[in-house]
């Protein structure tokens, strides 16, 4: 692992490390904030999923999450959305390829070369957070934004033993029933549809996936939520299975950091109260 630049904030360390990933085949960027911690202290570890387009950098720059994190002792991890770079595939569309990997091991050409974001996430960059940083891997949560909150909901909802808590703000809830998703599960997995459903949260929580309650923040004047989030089809699983679920639908916010930021304190929070030692 090769450190890019590490910046002291609220008393912590933000930063940023790039490494050769087994999994993509190729170099992986991440953001890793350690929060002010008493020497030898294992703390708990929240992952964040980012949206279409990101890097690490999106939530890094304008998640403001870190004064949140340094109070209640919380590793903030960010992953990358996708494998980068002139010798991997690409989609001129921002929804499709480099920046948009959906968190799934792409099975079609010439996708599965590198697209391996599933295995990235649940193995790879877990195994290397754990050996690098200060983190009790029996404490984690996830949250994320938009495809990464599709990500968040998704891997939870496979590997509900690891995760304790799991938030989103704007997910994608059912990508199988909407644009984006038919687009990028079609490219990555084959038309077959029946590959699709460990990647859809709302069909995982209609085959029996549980977890024990969920967090979810929608801004009311989301720009994508009509078409492409759909939080109603979320609201009617989660009835349907008993999951507890909170969905606050926030007056006047759109799908921006700006939302995002807003709200970062409340999940940090919520996360923490779940993942005390
Ligand atoms: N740029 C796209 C929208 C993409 C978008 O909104 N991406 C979200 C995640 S789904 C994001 O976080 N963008 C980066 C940013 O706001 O910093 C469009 O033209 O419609």
């Amino acid at each position: 692992m090769e450190t890019l630049s590490t910046n002291q904030a609220h008393g912590g360390v933000q930063g940023v490390y790039r490494h050769e990933s087994r999994a993509t085949g190729t170099p992986m960027t991440f953001s890793v904030y350690v929060p002010p911690h008493a020497e030898g202290a294992r703390l708990p570890v929240l992952w964040y999923l980012s949206g279409l387009t990101c890097t690490h950098a999106n939530v890094t720059d304008k998640g403001e999450y870190r004064r949140a994190c340094a109070e209640h002792g919380v590793i903030f991890v960010a992953p990358g959305t996708s494998p980068r770079g002139e010798g991997v595939a690409d989609d001129d569309a921002y929804d499709f390829g480099q920046g948009a990997g959906f968190y799934v091991d792409a099975t079609q050409a010439p996708w599965a070369a590198h697209f391996a974001m599933r295995s990235y996430i649940e193995e790879e960059l877990s195994a290397l957070v754990a050996a690098e940083f200060p983190a009790d891997m029996d404490r984690q949560g996830i949250t994320g934004h938009s495809m990464g909150g599709h990500g968040a909901l998704t891997i939870a909802l496979r590997n509900p033993a690891r995760f304790r808590s799991v938030s989103a703000f704007a997910p994608i809830v059912a990508p199988a029933l909407v644009p984006w998703g038919e687009k990028a599960l079609g490219g990555y997995l084959g038309q077959d549809r029946a590959a699709w459903a460990r990647y859809d949260a709302c069909a995982l929580i209609g085959s029996g996936a549980r977890v024990d309650e969920l967090l979810v923040d929608i801004g009311d004047a989301d720009q994508f939520m009509a078409e492409q989030l759909r939080p109603e089809l979320l609201e009617a699983a989660c009835a349907a299975a008993g999951i507890p679920l909170t969905l606050r639908r926030q007056p006047g916010y759109d799908h921006s950091y700006y939302f995002i930021s807003t709200f970062m304190t409340d999940h940090v929070a919520w996360h923490a109260e779940r993942l005390k030692a």
